[in-house]
C-alpha cells in the first residue's frame, strides 16, 4: 500500500513548514519535513556533514542520502506507531524537492494533492527568512545563500508542479493568514 500523502510546495519561507506543524497537530496527519530530520542528525555523523556542506551553499543534498533518510526515519515512525499508513495522511514538506526525487519516491507515495504556495511578492519572503534567521539561527538564511535557495526553487522544484493534474494541484497565495492558507489546504478532503 502506497502512503497517501499530500504535498506542500513552495519557495523559502512560502510556510510550507508552519502548515506541516499545524497539520501534524491534527489526529489523521503525520508531518514530514525533510529539513527539519536533516537539522536533527548529529553534525559529526557522515549525513550531517554533508547536509552542512551542501544547505550551507543553499543547494539540495544528494537525492540518494535524501531518500535513504528518508525511508530509514519512516520505517522508524511506522515502527513506533507514529505514522499509521492505513490511517494517516502523510503532509509531505520538503522532499520531493526535485523530479528524480519523485521518480524514486512514487513507488511507496501516491500525492493526492498537491498544494502550491505561490508568492507574487519576493520581498514578503525575504522578510519572512530573515525574521526566521535572527529567530532559529539558521546557517542557510544568509542573503547570498537565500538567493541560491530561491534559484534552486525555480530551477530543481518549481517543475515538479507540472507532472501533476489540474484536480490534484491547488493554488494557494502565501500572502494569505495561515489559517486561511490552512483552510484552503483541508478543503479538498474528503
Ligand atoms: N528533499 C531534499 N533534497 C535535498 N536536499 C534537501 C531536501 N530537503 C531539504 N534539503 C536540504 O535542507 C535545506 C533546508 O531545507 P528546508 O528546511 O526545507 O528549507 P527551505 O526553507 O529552503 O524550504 C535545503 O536547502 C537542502 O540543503
Amino acid at each position: 500500500m502506497k502512503y497517501k500523502s499530500l504535498l506542500l510546495i513552495g519557495a523559502p519561507g512560502s510556510g510550507k513548514g508552519t502548515q506541516g506543524k499545524i497539520l501534524g497537530t491534527i489526529p489523521g496527519f503525520f508531518h514530514f519535513s525533510s529539513g527539519e530530520l536533516f537539522r536533527s542528525v548529529d553534525s559529526n555523523s557522515v549525513i550531517g556533514k554533508t547536509f552542512l556542506e551542501y544547505s550551507s551553499k543553499g543547494l539540495l543534498v544528494p537525492d540518494d542520502i535524501t531518500i535513504q533518510l528518508f525511508n530509514s526515519y519512516i520505517d522508524q515512525m511506522i515502527s513506533e506507531g507514529r505514522f499509521r499508513p492505513k490511517v494517516d495522511y502523510l503532509v509531505l514538506d520538503g522532499l520531493p524537492r526535485n523530479v528524480r526525487q519523485w521518480h524514486i519516491l512514487s513507488e511507496k507515495v501516491e500525492i493526492l494533492f498537491v498544494y502550491h504556495l505561490y508568492c507574487s511578492d519576493r520581498s514578503i519572503l525575504v522578510s519572512r527568512l530573515k525574521g526566521r534567521a535572527v529567530q532559529d539561527h539558521r546557517v542557510d538564511d544568509t542573503e547570498e545563500v537565500i538567493r541560491k535557495r530561491f534559484e534552486i526553487y525555480e530551477r530543481e522544484t518549481k517543475p515538479l508542479l507540472n507532472l501533476f493534474s489540474a484536480t490534484q494541484l491547488k493554488e494557494i497565495d502565501c500572502s494569505a493568514l495561515p489559517y486561511q492558507v490552512l483552510r484552503r489546504i483541508l478543503e479538498p478532503l474528503p
